[in-house]
């Protein structure tokens, strides 16, 4: 059979236990380890702008995996990641536009950089390869591998939102963007709000046509869309979990709880996650409910991201001193509310910590999915779990409507769900953990991968849509 070529601006630490910032680079590489495969994609590095490209691709093998990196030079860093992409596609994809700036230059920057990719991709590909695409960095990568001459299918999965036309029209290049995303074959969406919204802008504002099974013909192309949810390994969280169960740093924050309720919340330090207004939920339903101080800690791991990108720097300092305020209103001698870590934890160090926690606190703004969400309900004992708090508008609230459910902006609403939640009889906890469990075993990682790949390959599946999500 072909091979399978996977490319993505992030990729996971090879190195085993290291910290995968991001949910993208966790779930490929759980996706790629059984199967195995070519992931292409950006080392992380930076190197001055003498350098230029081409610059050279290095192999690295782990088990099944090939990978392959490349490093971007200062120029194109900075219009293609930390201009277009951070400051301009992901304010907008997440409908924050006010955070939003464009520039002219760094969108050239941004499809120059694609060009790159493609040019190296070139050597690493043969004509009966497919090629998976991953996010919001790479949307005119199939545009430009065409330009080739590639005829190989390519596809899309886009993990973030994908907004309404309205709100991506704020980007004065949407046509161009939209133009370059119908050189793929196919696009695959977390939710199908997402897939809709997209196809909205297709059939209003470029003429498209929808055809049966989320086909779209536009242009002369047909493009297939399709809802591919992203799961996780349930039974290797699991197992993670339960490994660590009595690790000594678990031990040391049970030493430290005291026999205290724990709130968990684990995101990167971004704005979409909703921090502050979780923070200031929290601090309500401290306000609103004394009996519950001292007998409660809420701990909230932040993990430094994108910290060159201005809207990054803002939201670090905003929560410094919000976490101090809290603190400083409610703090005992003998009892700190809320623990605020600006650090990253390997994913099988947090495991324990979720399993050791009676609330997970999931509360975005707007996210593609959250796989920190589901993480935590595989985490849980079956015959003793937590429960999940969890924003509506994370792409997770569509499977885990067994969650409590709120609005991130509704901030009594959120602080009385959290009592809610501290409060929840066994019975109850139990049938709410099973049915997210059961929805997720359903949902699994594989599943989004066979899904996704076999669509891909299978241009007969044209005819009859994309395999049902
Ligand atoms: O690569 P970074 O700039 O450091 O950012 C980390 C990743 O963040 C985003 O993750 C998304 O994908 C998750 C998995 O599908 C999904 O659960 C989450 O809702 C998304 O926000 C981003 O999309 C990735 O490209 C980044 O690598
Ligand atoms: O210290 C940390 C914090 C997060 N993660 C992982 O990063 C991913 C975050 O993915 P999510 O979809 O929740 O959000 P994203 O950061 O991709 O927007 C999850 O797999 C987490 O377990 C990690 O390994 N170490």
């Amino acid at each position: 059979m072909s091979r399978l070529i996977v490319v993505s601006n992030r990729v996971a630490p090879i190195t085993e236990g290291e910290p995968t910032a991001g949910g993208l680079a966790a779930g490929v590489m759980d996706a790629l380890r059984q199967k195995g495969g070519r992931w292409f994609g950006w080392s992380g590095n930076v190197v001055p702008d003498m350098v230029t490209p081409p610059l050279p691709v290095v192999e690295q093998r782990s088990g099944p995996i090939s990978l392959y990196t490349t490093d971007l030079n200062q120029r194109d860093y900075d219009a293609y990641y930390k201009g277009f992409s951070n400051a301009t596609l992901w304010p907008v994809f997440h409908y924050q536009t006010d955070l939003a700036h464009f520039d002219w230059a760094e969108f050239e920057g941004y499809r120059r950089v694609n060009r790159h990719f493609a040019d190296s991709l070139q050597a690493l590909m043969a004509p009966q390869d497919v090629v998976w695409v991953h996010d919001y960095h790479l949307l005119c990568l199939a545009e430009a591998l065409r330009a080739q001459g590639a005829r190989n299918r390519i596809g899309l999965f886009l993990h973030i939102p994908f907004p309404a036309p309205a709100v991506l029209m704020n980007i004065p290049a949407h046509a161009e963007l939209m133009a370059a995303m119908c050189h793929y074959d196919l696009i695959g969406f977390q939710t199908e709000s997402d897939r809709l919204a997209f196809a909205d802008y297709v059939l209003r504002e470029m003429g498209g046509e929808a055809l049966p099974g989320g086909v779209l013909a536009v242009g002369g192309h047909a493009i297939r869309t399709g809802v591919y949810p992203i799961g996780v390994h349930v039974d290797m969280l699991r197992q993670e979990a339960a490994a660590a169960a009595d690790s000594a740093q678990v031990q040391a924050l049970r030493a430290s709880l005291g026999g205290r309720a724990l709130i968990m919340s684990v995101d990167r330090l971004d704005y979409s996650k909703g921090l502050p207004q979780r923070f200031t939920a929290y601090e309500r339903f401290l306000a609103d409910n004394p009996g519950w101080h001292r007998k409660v800690e809420f701990t909230q791991i932040a993990v430094p991201s994108r910290s060159d990108v201005h809207a990054y720097q803002e939201i670090r300092r905003e929560l410094e001193g919000e976490a101090g305020r809290i603190n400083g209103r409610f703090a005992e001698l003998d009892w700190t509310p809320l623990r605020y870590l600006n650090r990253s934890f390997a994913r099988r160090d947090l495991m324990p910590l979720y399993a050791a926690a009676q609330v997970g606190l999931v509360t975005p703004l707007r996210d593609g999915m959250n796989l920190v969400a589901k993480e935590f309900v595989a985490a849980q004992d079956p015959a003793d779990p937590g429960v999940l708090v969890l924003s509506r508008f994370a792409g997770a609230a569509r499977e885990l409507d067994a969650a409590l459910l709120i609005n991130p902006h509704d901030e009594a609403g959120t602080a009385a769900a959290l009592e809610r939640a501290l409060s929840m009889r066994l019975e109850e906890r139990r049938e709410r953990h099973a049915a997210m469990m059961a929805v997720m075993r359903h949902n699994s990682l594989e599943r989004w991968r066979d899904r996704f790949e076999c669509d891909l390959r299978n241009p007969a599946s044209l005819e009859h849509g994309a395999s049902a999500a």
